[in-house]
């Protein structure tokens, strides 16, 4: 028999039943609700005249529609009160662990489910969330899934699902100073395309994804849904096993080392094939920013702002049409470019590592004049382990906010905005028109580039700075 990946492990692991065609019943281990999402799934399940099957394998937490302000309530923002009202409503009817606002748990959904042990090596993992991909990163299969798959699974534990092919990215090398996981997502986005990856799982491999912290695979694995792939990871190993061991959900003593040999076999086979493979040298990539209005319309960050003329007759209009809403010259650098906000935080770029990364910047200088800096730890945990070290400190010390945990500026779903017209520099995973705002302009970067720009006013290679 040939070898298989790690997706087929996983996804053999899982099947209830074969339907047939590639399709199959699979089981769903862990399923992860927000503030958006949570209650329509939840109100279907009961307008069906169903129940919530196993409460124990789904956690809620409120994060996108609650305000980031110091001393917020669920009240802050009304409509989003009302989200966190009715959450609390159906999670507590149904027996489902809630992580409310002002507990140990609460955040971002996709730094919290790591974060506390609930998404696991060769778990499936979903939620009614695009970025669920990003639990990946501790070698879970996550993904993204809509309301009626939601409500489905919840009254199930199980989802109808087609077979994912596979594809492997191999990254192998070492990445350059000042250039982390995030710029690699850029990078291969820029290189891959925005639909490389559809109908895929992506395993991320090679050295540079072996060298790597869990932090920064869950940036990694974050962006895989925007160059289509509804899912992708990273074999697990040490690194993950060691960063999981004592956390709140993850198996303890004896079932713990059981837990890890089984882990073990999570491993793509030397034969196994994949449908795709793309392999990149690490040492090419450098500090990248995003030009455009969707992720692949990335570049490194001390290169030329594109020139329609110059490009595929196919992209010309959409390059003009992204420079114009981002009112960007082509054939300039985009270095120099004046900034008026920065947000630090989302699912992408909001743990501890990613505010080490932007505190280190940070601590160079202040924040320009004319420019308002946010940061917005991913979680609860995040916020009390970074003032536990003075991270609130240097960044309040240099002129930025430092506030709640929560999505935030990312979606703008809590009514915090970027102004209209305003140039953000933001480490979240999304530039599309509107995303941050009604005409908004973002530009997507790693968390010590978008703090080397709230220092600097402007774009600046955060590599000058040091
Ligand atoms: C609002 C939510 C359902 C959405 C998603 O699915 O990803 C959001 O988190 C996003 O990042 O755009
Ligand atoms: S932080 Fe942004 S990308 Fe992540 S779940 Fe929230 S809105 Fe979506």
């Amino acid at each position: 028999m040939a070898g298989r990946t790690i997706i087929d492990k996983i996804w053999d692991d899982h099947v209830v039943k074969d339907l047939g065609d590639g399709w199959a019943l699979i089981h769903i281990d862990r399923h992860i609700l927000h503030d958006l999402s949570g209650p329509p799934a939840l109100a279907k399940v009961s307008a069906a005249g169903r129940h919530v099957r196993a409460p124990a394998l789904a956690f809620a937490t409120p994060d996108h529609a609650v305000s980031s302000a110091q001393g917020r309530t669920a009240a802050s923002f009304a409509p989003g009160g009302r989200l966190v009202d009715a959450l609390r409503a159906a999670t507590t009817a149904a027996g489902i662990r809630m992580f409310d606002l002002g507990q140990d748990g609460q955040g971002i959904v996709h730094v919290t489910a790591p974060e506390l042990g609930i998404s696991l090596p060769g778990l499936t993992v979903i939620c009614g969330d695009s970025h669920t991909c990003t639990n990946g990163g501790v070698g879970a299969l996550a993904f993204g899934v809509g309301t009626s798959e939601s409500a489905h699974a919840l009254a199930t534990q199980t989802l109808r699902m087609q077979r994912p092919r596979r594809m492997r990215v191999r990254i192998d090398g070492r990445l350059g100073g000042h250039v982390s996981a995030k710029d690699l997502a850029l990078y291969l986005m820029h290189r891959l395309g925005s639909s490389a990856g559809v109908g895929h799982t992506v395993e991320y491999a090679g050295s540079a994804v072996r060298a790597m912290g869990v932090e920064a695979r869950l940036t990694l694995c974050n962006l895989s849904v925007e160059m289509g792939a509804r899912s992708g990871l990273v074999a697990p190993d040490d690194t993950v096993f060691d960063w999981l061991a004592g956390r709140d959900y993850a198996p303890r003593g004896a079932a713990f080392d059981h837990a890890v040999a089984v882990w073990r076999g999570l491993v793509s086979d030397e034969d196994a094939v994949f449908d795709r493979e793309q392999m990149f040298d690490a040492a090419e990539v450098a500090p990248m920013m995003s030009w455009g209005t969707s992720p692949d319309q990335s570049m490194a960050i001390d290169g030329i702002i594109p020139d329609p003329d110059r490009a595929p007759v196919a992209l010309r209009d959409d390059i003009r049409a992204a420079l114009d809403y981002m009112g960007l010259e082509p054939g300039r650098p985009l270095a120099g470019t004046p900034v008026d906000w920065v947000f630090i935080g989302s699912c992408a770029n909001a743990r501890l590592s990613d505010l080490r990364e932007a505190a280190a910047v940070a601590r160079s200088g202040r924040v320009a004049d004319g420019v308002t800096a946010w940061v917005v730890p991913g979680s609860v945990r995040v916020k009390r382990a970074a003032e536990a070290e003075g991270l609130d400190r240097v960044f309040l010390d240099a002129g930025f906010d430092w506030r709640e945990p929560g999505c935030a500026m990312c979606v703008a779903a809590n009514g915090e905005r970027v102004p209209p017209g305003a140039r953000a520099v933001s480490t979240s995973n999304r530039n599309f028109v509107g995303r941050q705002g009604p005409r908004a302009r973002t530009h997507l970067a790693s968390p010590a580039s978008a703090a080397a720009a709230a220092l600097a006013g402007r774009i600046v290679d955060v590599r000058t700075l040091h």
